[in-house]
């Protein structure tokens, strides 16, 4: 799927805290959305997946816009893993499995729950398949709304901050299947993030929010010390650690 966002604002009780945002997100592409606490990084991607309207601008999901589709047509082409994950008694398989109901036609086929039994297998919650989420640890209720994405089978995944409660090698594990993900099944993928680095080893693009404005969209071998400066507003120095830009802060 090809994204377009053309100009979009959007207000919350009438004060813009996202403006005139513009890029394009292809099929098989990463984009990465950074910026400072507030920037608009959440508000964008609410209005990407339609649970924000914009104010001003146009989303095209492939030459058809978003405002136009309903509910269920949004909910079976983009998959949204939300910063903040609801604890419910349900288990694991089943919040899963519940990622599959835009698919559903009359009742849970045998396909369906083999999507979700490996959707499980993949992020390494097979053994949780029964427990409850309020009775899971932070980090795996992040993994199991991955899961609950991807057995969606979207075309456009958005995600929200989903490696902020993880673990080095989760981290580590999920944005490489995330890549995977992207490359294998040619969808295109926004993801905002607080880690600099992994946003510059795993995505394609970079585009910088702050105060609700991009002050730039750039592939990372293009991004420099001083844009991360006016970004953060803090010095920072780029070195090369094994063959990637890696971002440190400035020696005082
Ligand atoms: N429901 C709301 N009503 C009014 N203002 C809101 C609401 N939700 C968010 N905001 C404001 O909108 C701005 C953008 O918030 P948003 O959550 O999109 O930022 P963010 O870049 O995702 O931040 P963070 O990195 O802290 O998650 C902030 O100033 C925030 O205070």
């Amino acid at each position: 799927m090809n994204v377009a966002v053309k100009n979009v604002s959007f207000a919350y009780n009438g004060s813009n805290v996202v403006s005139d945002i513009d890029f394009s997100c292809a099929s098989g592409e990463l984009v990465a959305l950074l910026g400072p606490n507030g920037a608009g990084k959440t508000s964008l991607l609410k209005c990407l997946n339609g649970i924000h309207h914009p104010n001003a601008g146009t989303i095209l999901l492939d030459d058809t816009s978003l405002a136009s589709l309903s509910a269920q047509a949004v909910a079976r082409q983009v998959g949204y893993v939300s910063q903040h994950t609801e604890t419910t008694p349900l288990s694991v398989f089943d919040a899963v499995l519940m990622g599959r109901k835009p698919h559903i036609r009359w009742r849970v086929s045998h396909q369906d729950t083999c999507i979700v039994d490996a959707a499980l297998k993949r992020l390494g919650l097979a053994s949780l398949r029964l427990r409850s989420l309020d009775q899971l640890s932070g980090g795996e209720l992040q993994k199991v709304a991955l899961a609950r994405a991807l057995v969606q089978e979207p075309h456009l995944l958005l995600l929200d901050e989903p490696i902020s409660a993880l673990d080095l090698k989760n981290q580590i594990e999920l944005l490489r299947l995330v890549r995977r993900v992207v490359d294998e099944h040619r969808i295109a993928a926004v993801m905002s993030l607080h880690d600099i680095n992994a946003a510059l080893r795993h995505a394609d693009r970079i585009l910088f929010l702050k105060q609700g404005q991009c002050l730039a969209l750039r592939a990372p071998q293009e991004i420099t010390a001083g844009l991360l400066e006016k970004v953060y507003d803090i010095p920072v120095e780029i070195h090369c650690l094994n063959g990637s830009p890696t971002v440190v802060p400035a020696r005082q």
